[in-house]
């Protein structure tokens, strides 16, 4: 039997489009990539808590339509971050392999797939659900690129803190999205999201320093060093812990919840103290640092479930009537 005959010819003929189906495969992968996937996970979950919390009745398919819009935005914004901050990324051992810096995607197809997807998914938002939700997408979107990005990150230490507030509009999209308007309990979601980012960030920059020294970033960490930076970290974290109790306070969620926010918050304070009395400041050493990082996802993910939750008795007549 030839080798033809057993197939290698027609494998060999294959080649290039086998090839050809791995590249497009790895193109999916990279500009899934511009999307950030791992942090839009928690943005898209806030929002869907805040669809999810909002007093009235939305069909499920036009839940899910606004849920992905978030989610596209977010995204979008994202890839046009990341095209704007190619040449700080390219210095960052953090973002050093991301498709531009690599040279995966262009700088230019990046910007497009991220203008395109921006204007895509608020047009969408704008369509199926309201214009409320649409706007809100749109200045959390513009925030993000103009605000943070283009304006402040190169700029202030304060950068996050006032940029910050591009990622705490999603539970306020997800409300108005069900109820058509902005009310004192979606701000309270917001403020939530506010007060949460400095902490969550600087315990990233304590331990990512010199990856910001490296680039010229002037986050916290960097002008201001450690010790301020983890006094600011305390103060946040202290003023989170009331802060998260208004969304039961304003009745958006019950005595659940409440348990469970003052459990997380003095938790989340506890991080704070252990980075305040941790002497390990070698760039990369902090391991208190490193646990308050993950524990401030956590945080974020938990409190939104413990409102869910709370809210479950309310949701099952929702669901029953979704199913029927
Ligand atoms: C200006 C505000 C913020 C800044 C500067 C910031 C910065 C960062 C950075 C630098 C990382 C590491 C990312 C990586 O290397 O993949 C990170 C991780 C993360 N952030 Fe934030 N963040 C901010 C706000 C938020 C918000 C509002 C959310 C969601 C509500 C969020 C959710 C996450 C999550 C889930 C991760 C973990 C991703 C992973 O698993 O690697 N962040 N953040
Ligand atoms: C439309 C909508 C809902 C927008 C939400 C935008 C959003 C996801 C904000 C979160 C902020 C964020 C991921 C900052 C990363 O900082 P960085 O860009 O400095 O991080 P990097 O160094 O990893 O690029």
């Amino acid at each position: 039997m030839s080798d033809a005959s057993i197939g290698i010819g027609t494998g060999v003929k294959g080649a290039p489009q086998a090839a050809a189906a791995f590249d497009a495969g790895a193109r999916v992968s990279d500009y899934v990539a511009l999307l950030k996937p791992r942090v839009m996970s928690l943005v898209v979950f806030s929002g869907f808590a805040g669809l999810v919390l909002a007093p009235g009745h939305i069909h499920p398919v036009l839940a899910a339509v606004a849920v992905l819009c978030i989610a596209v935005a977010a995204g979008a914004a994202g890839a046009i971050n990341m095209w704007y901050d190619r040449d700080i990324d390219a210095v960052m051992r953090r973002t050093c392999a991301r498709p531009i810096p690599t040279g995966k995607v262009k700088p230019e197809e990046a910007v497009a797939f991220g203008i395109v997807l921006s204007l895509g998914s608020v047009m969408l938002m704008a369509l199926a659900l309201n214009w409320v939700a649409a706007a809100l997408l749109a200045i959390a979107n513009l925030f993000y690129v103009f605000v943070y990005t283009i304006w402040l990150k190169r700029r202030t230490p304060q950068n996050i803190v006032i940029g910050g507030a591009a990622g705490a509009f999603p539970p306020m999209i997800g409300w108005a999205a069900v109820t058509g308007d902005v009310s004192l309990a979606s701000i309270a979601l917001f403020a939530l999201i506010f007060m949460w980012t400095p902490p969550h960030f600087w315990a990233l920059a304590l331990f990512r320093r010199g990856d910001y020294e490296k680039a010229g970033v002037p986050m916290l960490p960097v002008v201001a060093g450690d010790r301020a930076t983890k006094l600011q970290m305390l103060l946040y974290t202290v003023i989170l812990l009331p802060l998260g109790l208004v969304p039961w306070w304003l009745g958006v969620s019950g005595v659940l919840y409440a348990v469970a926010a003052s459990v997380l918050g003095l938790a989340f304070l506890g991080f704070a103290v252990w980075v305040w009395f941790d002497r390990d400041e070698r760039e990369g050493g902090g391991r208190a640092a490193r646990r308050m990082f993950a524990f401030s996802i956590l945080y974020l993910f938990l409190m939104f479930t413990a409102m869910m939750i709370d809210r479950a008795p309310g949701l099952l007549p929702l669901l029953e009537r979704w199913a029927g």
